[in-house]
């Protein structure tokens, strides 16, 4: 691409402006969760697959994690199989669990991976089957029945939670050329695959690497209180307060959870930020203002 004079002098002042960040996050490994809802415009795509390919070539280590909760629930459309839902869980009968190997194994993980390779980058997909490095377990749903004093434990079928994570094995990736692109699919002992909620997996991953920074893109601006107004900073207490009267429900309530819990484990910052921006991660990585919403372990917050 050529440029004039005077907008090649302001390529080279944003290049040399963020070299601090560079240095501050060159060895680091991030973790981004990119969002089935996220991933509907083909330009996004293509710069977000490019922004992980220009982390890798200044020296961070991105991992990426891929959700597919919308094109699971097309292909599920097509063959009359109905989506169903419980606090953001999808209920996961063992025909809905082939469609999500199928679509989140096969479908979406490749199309990110290609997208990754045809940026120049070299893409790994992989689900928590390969080598067995996502090691799930059973999750059951808490859900306030009509007439119950308490809420009640539900199974929804084929649907777990991260029982451990192998970090040696994800440890690898940082002095390889491959980048890793995760669909949420884990496997018990017996080789039984699970429908994780890839904001879990994400979390998680992000915890086991002990990453610098987790990022979860989605299809809204951050957290928003009942008026909509974004939340910049978010600390433990004020999202207990938050879903207690249920202006975070649905599926930002997994999102709360995993960003709370990779914090608490030692994750240095967790994002809930906008993946309708163009290059919503470089300007979260780049910039000191962010995007969306970011979550502390800190009892005050931070705005
Ligand atoms: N307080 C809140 N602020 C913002 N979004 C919220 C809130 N509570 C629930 N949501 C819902 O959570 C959704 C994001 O979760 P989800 O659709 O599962 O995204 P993704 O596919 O990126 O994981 C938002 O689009 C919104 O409908
Ligand atoms: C148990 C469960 O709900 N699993 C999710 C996995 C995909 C996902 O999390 O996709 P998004 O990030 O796009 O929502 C599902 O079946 O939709």
């Amino acid at each position: 691409m050529a440029f004039s004079r005077e907008s090649a002098l302001d390529v080279a002042k944003v290049l040399s402006e963020s070299l601090p960040y560079i240095q501050r996050f060159a060895g680091k490994t991030l973790v981004i969760k990119y969002g089935g809802n996220a991933m509907t415009d083909e330009t996004l795509q293509a710069g977000f697959a490019r922004d992980i390919v220009l982390m890798k070539a200044i020296g961070i280590n991105p991992i990426v994690v891929h959700g597919g909760g919308p094109q699971i629930g097309d292909m599920l459309a097509k063959l009359n199989i109905e989506s169903k839902f419980i606090n953001g869980m999808r209920v996961t009968d063992t025909a809905t669990m082939d469609v999500v190997e199928m679509i989140l194994g096969g479908q979406v993980n490749k199309e990110i991976v290609n997208l990754i390779c045809e940026a120049g980058g070299k893409a790994i997909g992989i689900t928590g089957k390969d080598s067995r490095f996502i090691k799930a377990k059973k999750l059951f749903v808490k859900q306030q029945v009509e007439g119950a004093t308490a809420p009640e434990q539900v199974d929804i079928g084929h649907v777990g939670e991260v029982a451990s994570v192998d970090t040696e094995f994800l440890k690898w990736f940082e002095s390889s050329d491959l980048i890793p692109v995760i669909a949420p699919i884990g496997v018990d002992e017996e080789g039984h695959a699970y429908n994780i909620n890839a904001d879990l997996v994400a979390g998680k991953v992000a915890e086991a690497v002990g990453a610098e920074k987790l990022m979860l893109l989605t299809n809204i601006s951050g957290v928003q209180d009942k008026q909509g107004n974004v939340l910049t900073g978010l600390s433990t207490a004020q999202v207990d307060a938050l879903i207690a009267d249920g202006t975070i429900y649905g599926g930002m309530l997994p999102k709360i959870s995993c960003a709370l819990s990779a914090v608490n484990a030692g994750v240095t910052s967790a994002h809930i930020i906008d993946g309708r921006v163009p290059h919503a991660t470089l300007l979260e990585i780049f910039t000191d203002t962010g995007v969306g919403t970011l979550i502390s372990n800190t009892k005050a917050g931070v705005q």
